[in-house]
């Protein structure tokens, strides 16, 4: 059985992957009583007994227990927060993009955060396969469920006086941007504009495009061809053939879930597009992503415990 401590459990994700690692026989989970949880000792004693630490911690807490590790522990681990997204030694948490074998033989691995989860879905393998220029000047437009901000932002939005709409990332320098442009291999940083919404989960991460101004001039269906021949088997990330909707929504009270569904709308002509990517920012944007990984890295079927019935 592996042994799995989660640095961090009280919190917003970790409470979501605890739930979910409980209901596994695969998994023996190690708990800190709630006095002893940012206790630095007893921390270090769970994360070198875990043959598998995930951290669900902001980046400050995240780079505190890699120190706590010691290299004989063979302690591998997860890590949710932004600390160690491009850093070299660490592995991008991302099994449609860099490939399952590499997850499940990496000890060290980087979650995706959950806006770029959405972004590089669309935008990485059309890059990779040449139908979109690395050098083009891309924006993202996104909207998440408040849940994305953690315990500080789920109160804000749950409380008397909450706000029903925060557009934020006015310095244009969001910790999220180094991973979309690495991942993506563009040449420049992406133009990004998050939103919350007031949904508890959810989040809508949109890619315009200006198809006919672009030097190769591809067709909107020619994107959406190719991601769908991308993701041909996953059960994680599906894409929507010839979908044609009014409206896209954030439900106040979407079920949880792990899936990631991508559509490209086109107009007429095919000079405009619209890359979209609906997720839950807790399901494959952090705790499914997390459980996904730790599958891979424990040899198990990816999907296992995981929440696909909307796929
Ligand atoms: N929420 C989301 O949708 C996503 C979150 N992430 C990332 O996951 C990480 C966790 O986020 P989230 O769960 O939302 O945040 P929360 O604020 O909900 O939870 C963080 C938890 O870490 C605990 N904590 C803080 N410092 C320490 C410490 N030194 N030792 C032990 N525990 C500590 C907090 O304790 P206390 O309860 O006392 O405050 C809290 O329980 C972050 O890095 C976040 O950016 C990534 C993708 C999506
Ligand atoms: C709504 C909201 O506040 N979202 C968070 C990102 C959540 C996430 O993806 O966490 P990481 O930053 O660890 O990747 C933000 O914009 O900072």
């Amino acid at each position: 059985m592996t042994r799995v401590f989660i640095d961090g459990a009280a919190g917003t994700t970790g409470l979501e992957i605890h739930d979910r690692l409980a209901q596994r026989s695969e998994f023996e989970l190690l708990t800190l009583p709630d006095n002893r949880r940012k206790d630095i000792a007893a921390r270090r004693e769970a994360l070198n007994e875990a043959d598998i630490a995930i951290l669900c911690l902001p980046d400050d807490a995240a780079r505190e227990a890699i120190a706590l590790i010691d290299a004989a522990s063979g302690t591998r681990v997860i890590d949710a927060s932004s600390a160690y997204r491009t850093a070299d030694g660490w592995t991008y948490g991302f099994p449609e993009l860099v490939g399952e074998d590499v997850v499940a033989n990496a000890t060290r691995v980087s979650n995706p955060g959950c806006y770029p989860t959405g972004f590089l879905a669309l935008v990485a393998p059309l890059v990779r396969g040449g139908l979109l220029p690395a050098d083009w000047p891309y924006t993202v437009n996104a909207v998440s469920g408040y849940s994305g901000g953690g315990k500080a932002l789920i109160e804000r939005f749950e409380a008397a006086e909450a706000p029903a709409f925060r557009a934020y990332g006015y310095d244009l320098a969001h910790k999220h941007l180094p991973e979309m442009q690495t991942y993506a291999g563009l040449d420049h940083p992406v133009l990004f504009a998050p939103s919350v919404g007031s949904a508890f989960r959810g989040m809508i991460v949109e890619v315009p495009l200006h198809l006919g101004a672009m030097p190769n001039n591809p067709h909107s269906d020619q994107l959406r061809n190719a991601l769908i021949s991308f993701y041909d088997g996953s059960e994680v990330v599906t894409v929507q053939e010839n979908r044609q909707v009014g409206e896209l929504l954030l439900e106040p009270t979407a079920a949880p879930s792990d899936a990631l569904k991508l559509s490209v709308f086109g107009n007429e002509g095919g000079w405009n597009a619209r890359l979209v990517a609906q997720l839950d920012n807790l399901g494959k944007g952090a705790s499914g992503a997390a459980v996904q990984n730790l599958n891979l890295m424990c040899g198990l079927p990816q999907t296992s415990g995981l929440r696909l019935s909307d796929a």
